[in-house]
């Protein structure tokens, strides 16, 4: 039996969409609970930095695309719907959420990120919010994670072009090969108040899979295949 929906079908998501909360300009946060939910099942977000897209599309484009059936694991396509729909990294408050996570290593004040990968330097200043995980985003994404309990979380970033699995695991390996990418324990700077520093603090597998800069056309050709088995793989941890 094919795992794929044909292509005329693939125009519609599942049914089954939830929410977990509204951003700061009212957008809804959607999640889409796995259909074969189980113990083992992870969760897989993209979009907490709103100009990173062909990750979004390209998880769109896959969970649309495997049979609704097959589907083993949870999925945020966008994190930060309101800096999708600006064109942001930042969140409407100029707050980058990826280090607004509220981890023992949260820093206030500013923080700063590189304009586009022809830039040499990380000169554009953004804010890492007024306290830990004070933004509605952050807020309402730790708390889907404490009501969800995933079993791992893959969180897709671009443009650095790695797998950054902190434990080295065979799953970090498995990602690693099936996106044809290099598998690095770390992206190579410090990241305050992000994402994996918090599931670090409470021993939840995090990887982070960051795309090559590649549109997202591109990308829903390039890695469809990857992200619509990375959907149903029976992760062995
Ligand atoms: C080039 C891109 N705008 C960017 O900010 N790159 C990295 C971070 C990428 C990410 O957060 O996934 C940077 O150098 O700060
Ligand atoms: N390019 C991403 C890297 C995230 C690293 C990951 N380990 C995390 O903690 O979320 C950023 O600058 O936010
Ligand atoms: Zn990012």
């Amino acid at each position: 039996m094919p795992a794929s929906r044909p292509r005329p079908e693939r125009g519609a998501f599942p049914s089954g969409s939830e929410y977990y909360g509204h951003s700061l300009l009212g957008a809804p946060l959607i999640w889409f609970p796995a259909t074969e939910a189980s113990h083992a099942s992870g969760l897989i977000i993209a979009g907490t930095h709103g100009d990173e897209n062909s990750s979004i599309v390209t998880l769109s484009c896959a969970l649309r695309t495997l049979k609704p059936e097959l589907r083993r694991h949870h999925v945020v396509l966008a994190v930060n719907p309101d800096g999708c729909q600006l064109g942001l990294r930042a969140n409407a408050s100029g707050v980058d959420l990826n280090r607004n996570f509220p981890a023992a290593n949260w820093k206030p004040g500013e923080t700063v990120y590189r304009w586009n990968s022809a830039a040499e330097a990380r000169d554009v200043v953004l804010s890492t919010g007024d306290a830990p995980g004070s933004e509605p985003e952050t807020k309402a994404l730790c708390q889907l994670i404490h009501q969800v309990r995933p079993a791992w979380v893959v969180s897709f970033h671009d443009p650095l072009a790695c797998v950054e699995d902190p434990r080295n695991s065979a799953f970090g390996q498995w990602l690693a090969q099936a996106f044809n990418l290099p598998l690095v324990t770390s992206v190579g700077y410090e990241t305050p108040g992000s994402f994996g520093s918090w599931c670090a603090d409470m021993n939840l597998h995090c990887i982070t899979l960051e795309f090559p800069p590649v549109s997202a056309d591109e990308a829903s050709e390039k890695y469809l295949s990857a992200m619509t088995a990375l959907l149903r793989h029976d992760v062995e941890r």
